[in-house]
């Protein structure tokens, strides 16, 4: 395995509550009522855009895209203020990074998080040094499932996502899809915020638990 390219939310961190607080903060400001956890948990994997559109049509606002662009700007006006460290990794992350990291594969992320808050969060737990690429929700002008922000990452490592030595590790139906569209080979993490079974996402292999990991990748 030469490179190893993880997905952020529900993959790395357990992101959902510090992403419902910032939610919350929007949906105060607008009078509307809170979204809950599990709420918050299903509108994410689509990028800000999307959460605040899902989010917000759960209200029975929708159909002003003028308006709309003018709730996510503030949407991602409070996330990029939001503090990184409120974003805890899943049990067995760091030492996983880690142990991949000191075999001399490569890391990187691939996140349909916008910038800003991706490296408050990465700065925060102290990851800077172990990726060598991150590629956010606004580094193209496209976003996962469209599997050009994968291909740029395996790019900027001078591979190819097609490469039997490069994997990307996600959480997600857009994770799968995007590896499919990119043909990478693909591991699911099953604890993240999927919608569907396990079964109906393709997948080289499945875990639950980080420790499995560096194992998987090598069998
Ligand atoms: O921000 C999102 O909606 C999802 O982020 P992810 O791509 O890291 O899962
Ligand atoms: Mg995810």
């Amino acid at each position: 395995m030469k490179a190893v390219i993880f997905d952020l939310d529900g993959t790395l961190v357990d992101s959902v509550q510090a992403i419902a607080d910032i939610g919350n903060a929007l949906m105060t400001e607008l009078a509307l009522a809170p979204l809950s956890v599990t709420e918050a948990r299903s509108y994410i994997g689509n990028g800000a855009a999307r959460f605040v559109e899902r989010a917000l049509a759960a209200r029975g606002i929708s159909g002003d895209a003028a308006l709309l662009a003018e709730r996510v700007e503030r949407f991602e006006e409070l996330y990029a203020q939001a503090p990184g460290g409120a974003n805890p990794p899943f049990p067995g992350v760091e030492a996983a990074l880690h142990a991949l990291k000191a075999r001399g594969i490569r890391l990187g992320l691939c996140t349909n998080k916008p910038g800003a808050p991706t490296h408050n969060l990465v700065a925060a737990l102290g990851w800077s040094d172990l990726f060598d690429v991150v590629v956010t929700g606004d580094t193209l002008n496209t976003r996962k499932p469209d599997p050009a922000p994968l291909a740029y990452a395996a790019k900027v490592l001078a591979l190819s996502p097609e490469d039997p030595a490069f994997a990307y590790v996600g959480d997600s139906e857009v994770d799968a899809e995007t590896a499919v569209a990119a043909k990478a080979r693909f591991f699911l993490f099953t604890e993240g915020y999927r919608k569907s079974p396990v079964t109906a996402l393709p997948h080289e292999a499945a875990f639950s638990d980080f420790a499995d990991l560096e194992a998987l990748l090598n069998g």
